[in-house]
């Protein structure tokens, strides 16, 4: 029988668990380098207007798919409305709780429809994939990603790994900005895995936590997940508006699933809605409703799609100052890296023992892997932070 008395104490979370860490720290020179620093963007704040205004049925429930609205807006924003997959309607889009979500959801219809499909993650990868494919009951392995001498892409050891994929394996994919390395493919290495991927009968499930945050254009930012689509291939896309519409607490993303006939699409759609149902039943309105008016909205998106890229550009200038910090400490090692991986983080291959040296003696929070947050330093800490990495090495 159930007894809680008997529940044993689970591990704090590798990313989430700092910021709890940071927030009990009340010395000075504390800072948090772990998760992103949510700013209110200024199109956010004028599309809630907007909604509070316009939006008479504010608290009923959405429908099990999620806003209507909200579903298309994300499709065309992921392919591109002219992508054909799109103008066939061969693309079953649910809301989900964020990128999060989105990859359950997606987990759980292919452990139910295709039980014990092997699921292929790069080493490194976002502390939370393995997780989240392992606890719906897939069978989870790592494909190597990061090559740590060249801190670059391990590219032909990766495709080494997917061609020992059993035939209908899923490979998990960033769309872009790889978490944690910062690393990404080129346009060709991309094409090569495309082919490689179609080559050995593999399924992409795109995890598009980032668009607009690698090169501060979402269009470009797409070239991976439009790639695979103009091939005509099958394919599963999470989408998540934490980070690149500031909506992190509104658990606002979706789930893209690209289907071979509009048929089969409705027949995915029915079925996913079974999942969610049984899961939450029916998601959120108000995050729905923020990222659909700004998408949707001409002025809006053009807004937000400014604010976005001077979002990244403090990010590229925040890499180059603190590589510049790094640099003038007389640190020894090529530190060139920084600047050259791309998105919210820069991977320091700094070890568990050095993170935790620099929480302890510089008050400086990250996870144990050595991820940076590049988004969350300001100026007025890159010495800090640059004194504490030279401290360990
Ligand atoms: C690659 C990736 N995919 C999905 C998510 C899920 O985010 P959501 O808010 O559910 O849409 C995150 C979040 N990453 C950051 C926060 C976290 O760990 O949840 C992070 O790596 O710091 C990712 O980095």
């Amino acid at each position: 029988f159930v007894s809680f008395e008997s529940v044993v104490m689970g591990p704090p979370d590798a990313i989430l668990g700092v910021k709890t860490r940071f927030l009990k720290d009340t010395s000075e020179q504390r800072t948090n380098v772990s998760v992103g620093k949510p700013v209110v963007l200024e199109a956010v704040k004028k599309a809630e207007r907007l909604i509070l205004e316009n939006d008479a049925r504010i608290k009923e429930y959405l429908p099990i798919a999620g806003d209507p609205e909200f579903r298309q807006a994300t499709k065309e924003f992921c392919f591109g409305a002219d992508a054909k997959a799109v103008k066939e309607d061969r693309v079953a889009t649910v809301q989900a709780l964020s990128g999060t979500g989105a990859l359950r959801v997606g987990a759980e219809f292919l452990n139910t429809h295709f039980p014990g499909t092997q699921v292929y993650i790069p080493d490194p990868t976002w502390g939370n994939h393995f997780k989240i494919f392992g606890n719906a009951g897939l069978q989870t392995h790592k494909y190597r990603y990061l090559d740590v001498k060249t801190r670059g892409l391990d590219f032909e050891a990766m495709l080494a790994d997917l061609r020992k994929a059993a035939p209908g394996s899923v490979v998990v994919l960033h769309v872009c900005a790889h978490n944690p390395t910062g690393v990404d493919p080129t346009t060709e290495q991309w094409a090569k895995i495309a082919d490689t991927v179609a080559d050995c009968k593999l399924l992409p499930f795109f995890d598009s936590a980032y668009q607009g945050f690698a090169t501060g254009d979402v269009e470009k930012d797409a070239f991976a997940v439009r790639l695979f689509e103009e091939r005509g291939l099958p394919m599963l896309v999470a989408q998540s508006y934490s980070k690149n519409m500031g909506l992190y607490g509104e658990r606002i993303g979706a789930l893209n699933v690209v289907c071979p006939s509009k048929d089969a699409m409705t027949r995915v759609m029915s079925q996913l809605e079974l999942v969610v149902r049984a899961m939450y039943s029916n998601p959120p309105r108000h995050g729905a409703a923020i990222a659909a008016t700004i998408l949707t909205n001409p002025e809006l998106r053009a807004e937000w799609l400014v604010e976005l890229k001077a979002i990244v550009d403090r990010i590229l200038q925040m890499r180059k100052g603190l590589r510049e910090a790094i640099e003038a400490t007389g640190a020894p090692g090529d530190w060139s890296f920084i600047t050259n991986q791309i998105g919210m983080f820069t991977f320091t291959g700094l070890s568990a023992e050095q993170v935790a040296s620099m929480e302890k003696n510089y008050n400086i929070y990250m996870p144990s892997n050595g991820r940076i947050s590049v988004a969350g330093l300001t100026d007025d800490k890159l010495d800090h932070v640059a004194a504490a990495i030279r401290s360990v090495l």
